[in-house]
């Protein structure tokens, strides 16, 4: 078996030396719909939904799942999330808007932003979003004063950042104290004492957001130790006790074959374990945890597909082969040097392989989507499919060089639906007058 299918969605196998995922002959897809295309598989999403629901409940009963829709949103999806009972993350007023105009239930909605404007919390005010994650002290007196004149009182956390290190790349980790989010520990109680002041504000307790693609626990254990010791103070201080933890996402995904996420269950046990040991040995009540994890619900189930055109041999140097996208859908690589694999769809295995550069369409050299890569030879026409491309791929992409975002395909038993039909030159100037 090809190793690199373990990192594609999860019922992804081989046949005749074609990529089948869900049943669905890939190459074929790409026949019916062109390319680049990103396709997503309604199975792994709902087991992932499903792991994080079972494994985190088990060690911790009163916990509940959000996902982190910054990491791909669409009306299909919310659908899927909302029927596995998961609550959901949105940063920004348009996020909250595309929820609500599908329907998913807004009392399981979390509003989070470093930024938010008055038009975006008077949208969350009168949605009557589950929880407003605040974020800054200018945030918590607009909050209060909106509040008060919308005459409903939002149940609100507060952001912590609790100077941990969560040791991934410096663009995504977040929870240091130099940051544009949330309030650092020593200013937490302030802001605390504020929130409480505010009669038309509800704090129910603390949010902390420690990064991305995070492969260790222990960042994790060592930011529930911070801030449940500050509840612990603020309890102390000011009879506050804290009814909720949020402890945000970050959870790990492999994208390579030779760099295994730890599975869920591990973050589930340490995290559930140090939760309960933690307000045992602080004397709190153990509060309710909510987890929002965004890459590791939806990046497997994602697979991006390119069909191969120019090929040149630099001989001595480099072999490169380019492909029809590139940095306009999938920006991660030139962001923050993420790697991926990738299989050739319609010739899986092969003895006859070489090493390949893959190469975007875009006017940047810095347009590289996987530098040396062991593929079967290459021939123009070949379908390439990259996986674990779910996540931050397209809610990223842009229109540079006038590029026409993908479609995007959903399977489900073996049947294919188009759920966001490809971009067109119309598209491309929709927006412009003269
Ligand atoms: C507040 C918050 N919650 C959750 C997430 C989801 O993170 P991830 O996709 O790494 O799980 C993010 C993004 O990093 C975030 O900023
Ligand atoms: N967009 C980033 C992660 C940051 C998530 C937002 N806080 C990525 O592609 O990995």
């Amino acid at each position: 078996m090809e190793p690199r299918i373990q990192v594609f969605p999860k019922n992804t196998e081989v046949k005749n030396n074609h990529l089948i995922i869900g049943g669905v002959d890939v190459a074929g897809l790409c026949a019916k719909y062109g390319t680049p295309l990103y396709i997503f598989d309604e199975l792994t999403i709902r087991q992932n939904c499903r792991d994080f629901k079972r494994e985190f409940s088990r060690r911790y009963a009163d916990s509940s799942i959000s996902y982190a829709s910054k990491a791909f949103l669409h009306p299909a999806l919310l659908k899927i999330l909302a029927e596995e009972g998961m609550s959901l993350d949105v940063v920004s007023g348009g996020e909250l808007s595309v929820a609500n105009n599908a329907g998913f239930p807004m009392d399981m909605v979390y509003l989070h932003g470093n930024n938010k404007s008055a038009e975006e919390l008077r949208l969350a005010l009168r949605l009557h979003v589950g929880r407003i994650v605040v974020d800054s002290f200018d945030e918590i007196k607009l909050l209060s004063k909106l509040a008060d004149e919308s005459g409903h009182i939002p149940d609100i956390l507060l952001r912590i950042t609790p100077g941990v290190d969560a040791h991934t790349h410096q663009h995504i980790t977040t929870g240091k104290l130099d940051s544009k989010f949330g309030f650092p520990l020593f200013q937490a109680a302030e802001a605390v004492g504020l929130a409480m002041a505010q009669a038309s504000l509800n704090l129910v307790g603390f949010h902390f957001h420690i990064g991305s693609q995070i492969f260790e626990t222990q960042p994790f254990l060592d930011a529930i130790d911070l801030v449940l010791d500050f509840a612990a103070q603020v309890q102390e201080r000011y009879g506050f006790d804290i009814e909720e933890l949020d402890i945000g996402g970050g959870y790990g995904v492999q994208y390579e074959v030779d760099k295994p996420a730890p599975p869920i269950s591990a973050y589930a046990e340490a995290i559930g374990a140090k939760v309960v040991s933690k307000c045992r040995s602080l004397k709190l009540t153990p509060p309710s945890l909510n987890i929002e994890p965004g890459r590791a619900i939806i990046a497997q189930a994602g697979v991006a597909l390119y069909t191969v055109g120019v090929i040149k041999d630099i001989p001595g140097i480099r072999l490169y082969a380019s492909v029809d996208g590139g940095m306009g859908d999938n920006i991660r690589p030139a962001l923050y040097e993420a790697k991926y694999e990738a299989v050739v769809a319609n010739n899986v295995q092969s003895a006859e392989k070489e090493k390949v550069t893959i190469a975007g369409k875009f006017c940047e050299s810095g347009d590289i989507l996987i530098r040396d890569i062991e593929l079967p030879s290459l021939r123009t026409g070949d379908i390439l499919a990259v996986p674990c491309c779910g996540a931050y791929c397209l809610p990223m992409s842009s229109n540079y060089n006038g590029y026409h975002r993908p479609a995007v395909v959903m399977l489900k038993n073996g049947e294919d639906r188009l759920i966001r039909r490809r971009e067109t030159v119309e598209d491309l100037s929709r927006l412009d007058s003269v």
